[in-house]
């Protein structure tokens, strides 16, 4: 079985890593292209055996698996471009969450999937969100479940669920390690620690968070009653956060919400501009 990939920017680049350091693909299972030729050229080179085709249409022509790891604004070229190549009796997997599986389905032929990667996935650990299309039979999806399940947990989501769970599963690292950096930095701030010394015991203390939460039978809720003793110092913490950033996470979700159905417009634009207002 031959996997393409069509972009190996940074999502491109991870997954095919992550599936090969996995074990679960060989890179001589691997055909890439990308625009920027170079990007394709040095991950080829990293890895023996992984083919560089030419153009997307050798991509497609050569996998029997393809995955469309570009932008929204991207969509078009590569799919006027990959179209004609494109058969029946292969899946696309795009990981890109504004387009629409009904679209890419009007597009192409193929057996269509929308599996949206997490950056955990580079560490064989988080979610995968799958969006199977119509055209995917039981086999397909069980085969792209034992792809995913090799560097992380896929979870079916409905379509209409995807920006969300996005939010969470993939979004929310940056989104977590910004306030990891945040209160380190508030920390330097405040007292002059160094934030060498700050960055190295938020770093630590996320990772034994994460343990915690997966291995150690924890929940949220029983961690932060574990760790606020009543009367103590960590309750008067939490009892801020509770009343200042609850407020801020509505904010943030109305506000990818909102991009969300920006992009999904200016994709449908410009995959059928006919429906131009
Ligand atoms: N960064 C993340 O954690 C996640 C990103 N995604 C989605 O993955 C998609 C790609 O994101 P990134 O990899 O971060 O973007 P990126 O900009 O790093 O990579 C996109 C790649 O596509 C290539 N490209 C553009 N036009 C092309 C064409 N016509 N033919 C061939 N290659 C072409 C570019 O040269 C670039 O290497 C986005 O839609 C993003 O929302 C999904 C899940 C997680
Ligand atoms: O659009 C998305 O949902 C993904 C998650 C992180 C970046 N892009």
């Amino acid at each position: 079985m031959i996997y393409g990939f069509i972009g190996t920017g940074n999502m491109g680049r991870t997954l095919i890593e992550a599936f090969i350091r996995s074990g679960k693909l060989k890179p001589s299972e691997l055909i890439i292209s990308n625009r920027t030729k170079s990007k394709a050229e040095a991950l080829a080179k990293s890895y023996p055996g992984l083919r560089l085709a030419s153009d997307n249409r050798e991509t497609v022509r050569n996998s029997d698996v393809f995955f469309l790891c570009i932008k929204p604004g991207e969509f078009r070229n590569v799919l006027d471009e990959i179209r004609d190549a494109v058969r029946e009796d292969q899946i696309a997997v795009s990981i890109t969450s504004p387009v629409m599986v009904a679209d890419l389905e009007a597009w192409l032929s193929a057996r269509i999937a929308k599996i949206i990667p997490s950056i955990a996935n580079a560490a064989c650990a988080g979610n995968s969100l799958f969006i199977p299309g119509s055209r995917l039979t039981r086999e397909n999806r069980d085969h792209l479940r034992d792809l995913f399940g090799a560097i992380s947990q896929p979870l079916m989501v409905e379509e209409v669920h995807t920006r969300v769970a996005s939010d969470l599963a993939c979004c929310a690292p940056a989104f977590m390690a910004h306030l990891m950096e945040k209160l380190a930095d508030a920390a330097v701030e405040e007292t002059g620690l160094p934030r060498e010394t700050a960055l190295s015991l938020v770093t630590r203390m996320a990772e034994g968070l994460g343990r915690l939460l997966t291995e150690g039978g924890f929940t949220l809720e029983t961690l932060q009653e574990r760790v606020a003793v009543p009367g103590g110092i960590t309750r008067e913490g939490l009892n801020l956060l509770q009343k200042d950033v609850g407020p801020v996470f509505n904010e943030l979700i109305r506000l990818t919400h909102a991009k969300y159905e920006d992009d999904i417009e200016k994709v449908q634009n410009s995959l059928f501009p006919k429906m131009k207002k």
